[in-house]
């Protein structure tokens, strides 16, 4: 290997020994490690961790790694070879086996405490000691955090095996949750909504673990049958990992003195948070108190951004609790998530979500989630009486903020300049009524037709629509005229190509996972590594024998199977 300056990044990321020339284990060396933790990371039994940042931990690797995929547009934005996801020391370390990686590289990983509030509630119930000082990385495992390019990237295995916050599990996670993971989260960045990324995955040839689902065509809400599936590693990046939860949990300490150093905790954490995740916007040479103001204002713009993004392209987290909302402003953990096929404002794909998570409920539980994040950084703004009135009308005003973002939102999905309620609220009543496919109606929409014959496409025709169908269809057809004579002006090719922008021909729809991970399940990876390709280019048309099996609505014998409209267990 030819010696390099350890911040030089090669021109071609080859082999693991060039990407340890890029490690630096900042959160390691410059955040607190537990006490008790043990520096071998032998770690792997429920217990409690009452202070510091990080556990240090090292991932039980799976048995007989196979490569499955390898996130392709992120290795080469990473300026990493394709070649190296399927190199023996790479598949070995992102397979969760550290024990002989090259220096600088380290043996151990770290695994992270965090604090649960549900819809703005604290939480201690789901941790098995009821403290809250049992809770947090159960089962995912950062191994590594790298520059690369002056950007730095922390990497985490999911499925990496147990951490002392295990509360008890295996530590695993299935292929089949590990496959929606992969592909969810490169179809997310595709769509241009931030998000955290997929670096590789790999599959187990010999070990299984049992989980709850459903048989096959079960219409059952809840899992009818226990099935042994193979485990699998899938590892995912960011430049952090720092979820709301995680601020509480030091937050929380800190309120109730439960140390002598919990306050220091606290603006610890923030601070690494904001060097991470705002380095760019936050200038470092302010006093703390100053940049948790910018901080949350911040946080609060990204946060409205990205729930209105969501719901542009059809995505409903269905479990957005503190501990899943990512304080970098992006979206983190597609398990109990779904891509809606009919519209409805109260889709939830996860049977356990509630309809408080629900669609087009998002923007509410953002907001909980942001008072959460304000409680949990206002101690630190506590001396500042300025600093505070501004954090105050900073919280108070996410409704304000999010409403703008949902407004223009519609306005740029809809091709208008401003956004129109009373087309809106006919639109929304219509798309109800007739039930239509959601990223087919506004992707027909986005050619500007001149009737409403390319529109019915996307019906699914409801039981209201079935009642009075001319009814409906005229009704729609005064909406269209309406809405041309509202678009932007300028020539349809125009509207059309800026619509297509926003509105994505291809979303990753449950319906259309299921195969791709029942078949990976039993060796074949075709169809993931085809939903792969399809799926990073969402608002390209591609060809017509993409279009004809992925741009269609959802097969009506799908509707209320488990597994492919709803889901229980998502590990
Ligand atoms: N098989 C498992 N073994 C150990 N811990 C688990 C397992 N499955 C889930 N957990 C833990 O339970 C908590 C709630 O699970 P949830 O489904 O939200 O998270 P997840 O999908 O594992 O993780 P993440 O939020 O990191 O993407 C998390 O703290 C998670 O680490
Ligand atoms: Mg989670």
């Amino acid at each position: 290997m030819i010696k390099r300056h350890p911040r030089e990044t090669p021109t071609t990321v080859a082999t693991l020994d060039d990407l340890a020339t890029l490690a630096d284990y900042s959160l390691m060396d410059t955040l607190n490690c537990d006490p008790e933790g043990k520096a071998s990371g032998a770690d792997h039994e429920p217990r409690q961790v009452f202070s510091g940042h990080y556990v240090p931990v090292n991932p039980t690797p799976i048995e007989n790694p196979e490569y499955v995929a390898h996130g392709k547009n992120l290795f080469h934005e990473l300026g990493f070879a394709d070649g190296m996801a399927q190199s023996r020391d790479f598949v070995r370390m992102f397979s969760g086996d550290l024990s002989r990686v090259p220096e600088p590289l380290r043996n151990v990983g770290w695994a992270c405490g965090y604090a649960l509030s549900i819809f703005g509630n604290e939480f201690y119930q789901q941790c098995p000691f009821q403290t809250g000082n049992g809770y947090g990385d159960g089962r995912a495992i950062s191994v590594l955090e790298a520059v690369i390019n002056g950007q730095r990237w922390e990497m985490q295995l999911k499925g990496g095996g147990r951490t002392p916050y295990g509360r008890g599990a295996d530590g695993r996670a299935v292929l089949r949750s590990s496959v929606r993971e992969f592909l969810a989260q490169e179809h997310m960045h595709a769509l241009g909504v931030p998000t955290s990324r997929s670096l590789s995955l790999y599959v187990s040839k010999t070990e299984k673990v049992r989980r709850p689902w459903y048989s096959e065509g079960s219409r059952s809400v809840d899992p009818d049958i226990l099935i042994s599936e193979p485990v699998a590693i899938s590892t995912r990046v960011a430049p952090s990992f720092i979820r709301v939860g995680q601020l509480e949990l030091f937050s929380r300490r800190a309120r109730k003195q439960e140390h002598p150093q919990a306050m220091e905790e606290l603006e610890k954490i923030v601070l690494h948070l904001i060097d991470r995740e705002y380095g760019d916007v936050i200038d470092q040479s302010l006093a703390t108190a100053e940049k948790v103001v910018l901080l949350a204002r911040e946080f609060r713009s990204r946060l409205a951004s990205l729930v209105a993004n969501w719901i542009r392209v059809g995505y409903c987290q269905g479990n957005f609790n503190s501990d899943n909302c990512a304080a970098g402003g992006f979206t983190l953990d597609y398990g109990p998530f779904g891509f809606c096929d009919v519209f409805d404002p109260q889709y939830q794909p996860w049977t356990g979500g509630g309809d408080h998570f629900s669609f087009l409920n998002q923007p509410a539980a953002a907001e909980r989630n942001f008072h959460s994040f304000c409680s949990a950084v206002r101690p630190l703004v506590a001396g500042h009486p300025d600093s505070l009135r501004q954090l105050e009308e900073i919280q108070s005003d996410f409704p304000v903020v999010m409403h703008a973002q949902m407004e223009k939102m519609w306005a740029t999905k809809l091709g208008l300049d401003v956004f129109e309620a009373a087309l809106f609220r006919e639109l929304a009543k219509l798309m109800m009524q007739t039930r239509v496919d959601y990223t087919m109606f506004f992707r027909e929409l986005s050619s500007v037709p001149d009737d409403i014959e390319p529109l019915k496409k996307s019906f699914y025709k409801g039981p209201t629509y079935t009642a009075d169908p001319e009814g409906i269809d005229r009704r729609w057809s005064a909406w269209l005229t309406k809405w041309n004579s509202l678009t932007r002006r300028g020539t349809r090719e125009e509207l059309s190509s800026q619509m297509k922008l926003v509105n994505p021909k291809y979303s990753l729809k449950e319906w259309l996972v299921v195969p791709a991970y029942q078949q990976a399940a039993a060796g074949d990876y075709a169809l993931l590594r085809e939903l792969q390709e399809v799926m990073t280019q969402p608002y390209a048309e591609q060809s017509e024998g993409v279009e004809n099996k992925y741009y269609r609505p959802k097969p009506p014998e799908l509707f209320g199977v488990g597994g492919a409209s709803h889901l229980s267990c998502s590990s």
